[in-house]
């Protein structure tokens, strides 16, 4: 990576300031935004330190990440984007704690992951990480409510009643509780997967290509959600995409190619996104 890339890095790193795109919902100003994000001063929702992930071993190994110190700041929206191949899946699954490391370090908060034992490793990802996947993944037997529940239910807490009437009602799911998924549209179930990941009020939520089952009126619309939840819930949202009007959604783009961060674009626009994807080449 040039300067110009060590530049923009660097803004990411002590957090640029959010603009207002043309795609975002709201323009409101979150308040309190500190550089390192306004939900506990100085630490970032995670953050990444030399990660480096090799699969395999020998002639076979492939070097998915090779030394990425990144900041996924807190309360703020970034979208992870790259050529097919780069290690954005990798990267997603270790900083969530779904994959360990090979060398280098991952935070979510203040807590390594690396230093931590499965049992802890497995409260961790269960309390402060919220997952939304392409495939929505919702418990057909339940309805939508016992679905947002669930991760309360296996952990034996209770939910918060407050909370949940709030980010349901944000979502527009109050009249869809008692309705099991097959009764949902696309864009619903996905409104049900992304209540479930805030329900635990989690450090941040990770979205693995959440639109990609979705019309792009429903996309839109998810997105949308995503960008309230960072700007009236103070969510931290990372976003797997390989979409750029998704991307643009987000407050930061961080481009990888071959393993390693080459790029991070702040206020991104969807033509900027598409020109700097063409760039790398590569399919996406
Ligand atoms: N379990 C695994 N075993 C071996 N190699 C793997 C494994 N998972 C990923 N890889 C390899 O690591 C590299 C990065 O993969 P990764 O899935 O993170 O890329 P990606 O950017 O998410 O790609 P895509 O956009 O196609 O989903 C690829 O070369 C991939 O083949």
């Amino acid at each position: 990576m040039g300067n110009a890339g060590e530049a923009r890095r660097a803004v990411h790193e002590t957090g640029a300031t959010r603009g207002t795109g043309a795609t975002r919902r709201t323009g409101a100003t979150r308040a309190g935004a500190t550089p390192t994000g306004a939900t506990s001063a100085g630490t970032a929702g995670a953050r990444t330190i030399g990660l480096t992930k090799v699969y395999g071993s020998g002639d076979t190994a492939v070097r998915a990440l090779d030394g990425v110190s990144v900041e996924l700041p807190s309360g703020r929206f970034t979208a992870i984007m790259g050529p097919s191949g780069a290690g954005k899946s990798t990267l997603m699954h270790c900083v969530a704690g779904l994959d360990s490391a090979t060398s280098g370090q991952v935070f979510v908060g203040d807590e390594e992951l690396g230093a931590l034992s499965d049992r802890r490793l497995t409260r961790l990802r269960r309390e402060r990480i919220g997952f939304v996947f392409q495939a929505f993944n919702l418990i057909p037997t339940l309805t939508a409510r016992e679905n947002i529940v669930l991760p309360m239910t296996l952990a034996g807490t209770r939910p918060d009643e407050e909370w949940l009437a709030s980010i349901t009602s944000v979502l527009g799911l109050g009249d869809r509780l008692r309705h099991r998924p097959s009764e949902l549209s696309g864009g619903q179930q996905q409104r049900v997967a992304l209540a479930r990941a805030l329900a635990t009020r989690p450090q941040i939520v990770f979205a693995d290509e959440p639109t990609g089952n979705l019309d792009s009126r429903s996309g839109a619309e998810v997105l949308g959600l995503l960008r309230e939840a960072v700007d009236d819930l103070r969510q931290t949202v990372a976003m797997v995409t390989h979409d750029p009007v998704a991307a643009a959604y987000a407050d930061a783009v961080i481009f990888l190619a071959d393993g390693q961060v080459v790029d991070i674009m702040t206020d991104p626009t969807a033509a900027r996104v598409l020109d700097r994807m063409g760039e790398l080449g590569g399919r996406s």
